[in-house]
């Protein structure tokens, strides 16, 4: 068997050019069952124009291979319950509760796309409510939310189609401390159950933490991809970003502040004993 067929999603050669340009040009990516892997990259860099080409929302060239089997050859139903996407657009545009809204991430499983819950169904909705904290919100308007509840209550909608590949554009966004570190502890979770994600993040720190592996776009093209601390070297997010970083371990695990723009990042170890990311090249 080949490494393609192994990994839950494998994208060679991804392409996207829309309105005469080229959003994005050959990405590789893999995820393997367990596993989340972290797109990161400044504003514009092609992050979400990757997850929509995967979610089958934008068209495309290359080859994307779920669980060994070409993407283009499932039929809707079947790539609707082993691909969830919860996508950067953060508005309910209806006037449903959060509930209903959590229960559309059903529909997939449910006979004749519109078929009566099951008990299955209802079960899933309340574990996925439950998940992301939002039990408390199920009688309230999904249209009149808080930006924060709003995405919790999306990202509910997502569990709760139980499918084994998760692309999630920017989940934490617009999240408080404490709910961005449940969520991305949830994502985590729904890996150690054998699922898989790629999470659009900007936090490098989050994505220090929580990721497996990261991505690292920039004008639509990828400049480095592997394990999060080559990733995120010194040289890259001045060479992307143009920022430097404050590094450091803590419980064993290392992680990335980031500390200041590249032109003033000269400096010397604080009192702490924290070093900038120049001061400390081999991160
Ligand atoms: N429908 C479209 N038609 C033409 N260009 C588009 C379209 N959608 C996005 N773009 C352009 O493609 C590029 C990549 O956009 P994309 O949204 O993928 O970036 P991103 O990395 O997700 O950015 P951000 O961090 O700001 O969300 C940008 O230059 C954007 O202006």
């Amino acid at each position: 068997m080949s490494r393609e067929s192994k990994s839950l999603l494998s994208v060679t050669g991804l392409s996207v050019h829309l309105g005469g340009r080229a959003l994005v040009q050959e990405v590789d990516l893999r995820v393997e069952h367990g596993e989340i892997l972290g797109l990161i990259g400044p504003n514009g860099a092609g992050k979400s124009t990757v997850v929509k080409a995967v979610a089958q929302v934008l068209p495309h060239q290359g080859e994307i291979r779920l669980d060994g089997q070409r993407i283009a050859r499932l039929g809707a139903r079947a790539r609707a319950r082993r691909l969830a996407y919860l996508s950067q657009d953060d508005q309910v545009q209806w006037p449903i509760t959060v509930a209903e809204l959590v229960a559309l991430g059903r529909y997939p499983h449910r006979s004749g796309w519109g078929g009566a819950p099951g008990a299955g169904d209802l079960a899933a909705v309340d574990a996925a409510m439950q998940a992301a904290d939002v039990w408390s919100l199920r009688r309230r308007r999904a249209d009149q939310l808080s930006g924060g509840e709003r995405a919790r209550a999306r990202l509910a909608r997502v569990l709760a189609v139980q499918a084994p590949l998760v692309l999630a554009d920017e989940p934490v966004a617009a999240l408080d401390p404490r709910h961005q570190l449940e969520v991305m502890a949830l994502l985590r979770g729904h890996c150690a159950d054998g699922g898989g994600a790629i999470v659009v993040l900007h936090d490098l720190t989050l994505a220090s933490r929580f990721c497996d592996r990261l991505l690292l776009l920039d004008r639509g093209e990828p400049v480095a991809t592997g394990a999060v601390d080559a990733v995120l070297a010194p040289a890259n997010l001045r060479a992307v970003y143009g920022i430097d970083a404050v590094t450091g371990v803590h419980a064993g695990q290392s992680y990335i502040v980031p500390w200041s723009l590249e032109e003033d990042a000269v400096r010397q170890p604080d009192e702490s004993g924290s070093q900038n990311a120049n001061a400390n090249p081999s991160h």
